[in-house]
């Protein structure tokens, strides 16, 4: 790890295109990838399969500081490993997203996972998608991105990802989700879903996945020198 390594942080809400967008950027630059909903989706997962009681702060602290997690890079795509069992598709399910932003909620769960993703920080350079990236886990990075767009439009993008997966949804119902979802995580009193100060607010309503790709280079290379 090398703390000085440069960030660009990605935070916004669910299906705003993050994950697609840090995906293309980290390909682009060469940089190391945090995908750090696929940490609190893993431990998620975890509570679920270990019958640990969701609600309990007290229960989920020690599975948080011992989560058995690993990323593993496969033919361009990243696999998701828990406790030596692929999780990868498990951890996209609608009870595991809902049950992460619940578990996300405590304060000292986060503070259990901050140094785990503070130890992606690595030369050449970590792009890291999130809600806090910004705000809390990396507040000194050079470029901070915050991607938005319609929450009818997330919930649409959503729901032909799912359906590309093999998962049949109800849109009315995943729009519902999404906007139960959003709530939980702007309305959290801690590492509330909001902009930094200083990050460009990038409304991807209208842009197809290029147009946001293109504008988000531009503006990390130019912020960059690179
Ligand atoms: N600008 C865009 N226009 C249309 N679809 C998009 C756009 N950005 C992302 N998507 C699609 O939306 C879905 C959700 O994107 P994803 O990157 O997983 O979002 P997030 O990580 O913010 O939840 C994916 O299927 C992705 O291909
Ligand atoms: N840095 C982060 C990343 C995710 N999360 C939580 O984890 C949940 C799942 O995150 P995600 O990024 O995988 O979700 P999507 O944007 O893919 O729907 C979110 O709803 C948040 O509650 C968080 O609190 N902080």
């Amino acid at each position: 790890m090398t703390a000085t390594a440069p960030v660009i942080t990605v935070d916004g809400p669910s299906g705003a295109g993050k994950g697609t967008l840090c995906k293309a950027m980290a390909e682009a630059l060469q940089w190391h990838l945090l995908d750090s909903g696929a940490i609190y989706r893993v431990l998620a997962l975890a509570a679920l399969h270990h019958q640990v009681d969701i609600e309990s702060e007290e229960a989920l602290v020690p599975l948080a500081a011992h989560l058995d997690v690993r990323f593993v890079s496969q033919e361009g795509e990243l696999q998701v490993i828990l406790e030596g069992e692929e999780v990868t598709g498990e951890i996209r399910t609608q009870e595991v997203s809902n049950t992460a932003s619940r578990v996300a909620a405590f304060p000292r769960v986060r503070e259990a996972l901050l140094r785990r993703q503070r130890a992606f920080r690595d030369e050449p350079g970590l792009i890291a998608d999130g809600r806090d990236m910004g705000t809390v886990v990396f507040p000194d990075a050079p470029v901070k991105i915050f991607l938005d767009a319609s929450p009818e439009e997330r919930a649409q993008r959503r729901m032909l990802q799912l359906q590309e997966s093999g998962f049949s949804v109800n849109f009315d119902r995943l729009l519902a989700e999404i906007k139960e979802r959003d709530d939980r995580d702007r309305n959290r009193a801690i590492a509330p879903l909001v902009p930094a100060a200083d990050a460009l607010v990038l409304d991807s309503t209208q842009l197809s996945i290029e147009q946001v790709i293109d504008q988000a280079l531009e503006y990390a290379r130019t912020k960059l020198g690179i």
